[in-house]
């Protein structure tokens, strides 16, 4: 009696409510189910800031498709609907997207404190490029590749990339007559990374190694088609083999770095050259550090240095080959008067430097034209990728509201899409047109500028500027992040070009796939960057005899 007053007594006796075994067994799936359908409210609650937001039907997972398949036109159609910032959500985070000048003015001063860089290309790359690529050191490139320094190494350099390009072609171009079809890029991709090697560590190691050193650098292009390797948390084959050819780039690159610092500690630092390697090693450590340092820390030391090289290698070779490859594409591909003006500029300058001497390299530093083709191309075809993370929520200047609009803690990145299509600027913009640069609203080609009246003033590589109040570049970045290989890219390229076109004369090689100026190009997963992917197949014929 008095167990059935108990039972029946509310609310129930916990005892008796924990020893049923099947209310507990019940229980416990819906309590599970509730605390994953709170734990998804509360994510999706969270940090959700004040601007629009694109709907999604999946949760966590978000708009990963459209960002994968369509990562141009996608974003570009979310700022028409919701206007010049939005956020989505992709595979759980937060993903913003600005777009117009004073979004870019907040993300360039915001890069210098809340919006944090590497971070965000940390957390995107290192599964596949590993940590080693975010030890680079943008100082050592602003500081020691300036266009002096270039000017310095620039003879060296070009005999070098031209008895290169005659070896390799050696066997392909016939006494008289076109050669058969030659895929361009085979030709400058490894002639872009050999400059890279010639001018950021030595001559010797660009020929000994150079080669041994593509290999393992061209498999470390996020493009390879297992860039999927990115999303897949745990390690894969391809991950394994990409960390092992990083090891070998480091200790091939280590073991240069090394005898460098072993020829200052026994030369003395006056007799070592003054280039890039020399600069980096000199302004990190002084003699006397590396004259304690036993061997374990000299080898410490110059891997270190080598990580710092293999960043650079990252980030400088494989874009500047796209761009490269972008450039040529262009000159072959659209209007001929353009092609032809810069064979004229490389004869122009090859027979000054003749005048001089019969071994006087070409100044390829001369040419004007030809950077205001790579300019357009890069107007074209976005090539390098703007991307912040945001620890906190970030507070953007006041939209039409007039109240401060808050972005959610998470991805920041810029549409870039909306730069290059400007019509303010360019007119006609889907057009390639390299002599835009030469009319309004251009001024003509002066040093940078801080200040712009009517006129846009052009930097020295014929290129408008980029600021943080004017923007009008779609691939080199931003503020003070810019990127500081800009014009050592666009030495490389001209370098190539003007030590092709000096020997030989250049067409398009007709193929069904080319034919009608069409090559297949491929957009880069979330960063809406350009890749030409088809081949550029060229035939070349001798302008002088071997
Ligand atoms: C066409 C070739 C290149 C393209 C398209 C390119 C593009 C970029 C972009 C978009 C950024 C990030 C800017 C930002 O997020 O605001 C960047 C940063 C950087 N780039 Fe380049 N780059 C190229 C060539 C080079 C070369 C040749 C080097 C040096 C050897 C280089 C070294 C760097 C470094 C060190 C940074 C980091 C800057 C910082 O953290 O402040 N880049 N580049």
């Amino acid at each position: 009696m008095q167990s059935k007053t108990q039972s029946a007594s509310w609310p129930p006796d916990l005892f008796l409510l924990l020893s049923s075994r099947d209310l507990l067994y019940s229980a416990i799936p819906s309590f599970v189910i509730a605390l994953f359908l709170w734990k998804l409210f509360v994510h999706s609650r969270r940090d959700r800031g004040t601007v629009p937001r694109a709907p999604h039907l999946i949760p966590w997972i978000g708009n990963l498709k459209a960002l994968l398949f369509d990562p141009v036109t996608w974003p570009w159609r979310m700022h028409e609907k919701y206007g010049e910032v939005f956020t989505t959500t992709v595979l759980g985070f937060n993903f913003t997207f600005l777009q117009g000048q004073p979004m870019i003015t907040a993300f360039a001063k915001g890069s210098t404190q809340e919006l944090d860089m590497m971070e965000a290309y940390k957390k995107i790359f290192t599964p596949l490029v590993g940590a080693e690529l975010f030890s680079s050191n943008p100082n050592e490139v602003r500081e020691a590749l300036t266009t002096h320094r270039l000017n310095y190494i620039q003879p060296a350099l070009y005999q070098y990339i031209r008895g290169d390009i005659l070896n390799r072609t050696r066997d392909l171009v016939p006494e008289t007559g076109w050669s058969g079809p030659i895929v361009l890029q085979e030709l400058l991709r490894i002639s872009i990374f050999r400059q890279a090697c010639f001018s950021l560590v030595s001559p010797t190691m660009a020929s000994v190694h150079g080669e041994y050193l593509f290999k393992r650098m061209k498999s470390m292009d996020v493009n390879n088609g297992d860039s999927t390797n990115i999303l897949i948390p745990w390690e894969t084959a391809i991950k394994r083999r990409r960390k092992q050819e990083r090891e070998e780039i480091i200790a091939c690159v280590g073991g240069y770095v090394k005898g460098c610092m072993t020829e200052l500690i026994t030369v003395g630092e006056d007799e070592i050259p003054d280039d890039f390697l020399g600069f980096i090693i000199k302004t990190t450590w002084s003699r006397a550090e590396l004259e304690k340092a036993n061997d374990d820390t000299i080898h410490d030391y110059s891997q270190k240095v080598a990580a710092r090289i293999y960043g650079l290698f990252f980030a400088g070779f494989l874009g500047t080959a796209s761009l490269g490859a972008w450039a040529m594409h262009d000159l072959l591909t659209e209007n001929p008067r353009y092609f032809q003006r810069v064979r004229d500029d490389v004869d122009r300058i090859v027979e000054a430097a003749r005048n001089i001497s019969a071994e006087e390299p070409p100044h390829v530093e001369d040419h004007d034209f030809l950077n205001a083709c790579i300019t357009e191309t890069t107007r074209q075809y976005s090539i390098g990728t703007w991307i912040r993370w945001a620890e906190k929520p970030f507070i953007l200047p006041p939209g039409p509201s007039g109240k401060p609009r808050v972005i959610p803690h998470g991805f920041v990145t810029v549409t870039t899409e909306a730069i290059r299509t400007d019509k303010n600027v360019y007119y006609d913009c889907e057009t390639y047109n390299p002599e835009r640069y030469f009319q309004a609203p251009f001024a003509s080609k002066s040093e940078y500028q801080q200040t712009m009246t009517n006129m846009i003033c052009l930097d020295s590589l014929r290129a408008p500027p980029i600021n943080m109040n004017c923007v009008m570049q779609t691939s080199f970045g931003v503020g003070s992040h810019h990127c500081p290989g800009r014009p050592f890219a666009y030495r490389m390229i001209t370098t190539f070009f003007t030590a092709l076109m000096e020997s030989f004369d250049v067409e398009l090689y007709q193929t069904p796939e080319n034919a009608g100026g069409k090559h297949k190009m491929l957009c880069t997963p979330l960063f809406a960057s350009r890749e030409l992917i088809s081949d550029i197949t060229i035939c070349i014929r001798r302008e002088v005899p071997f």
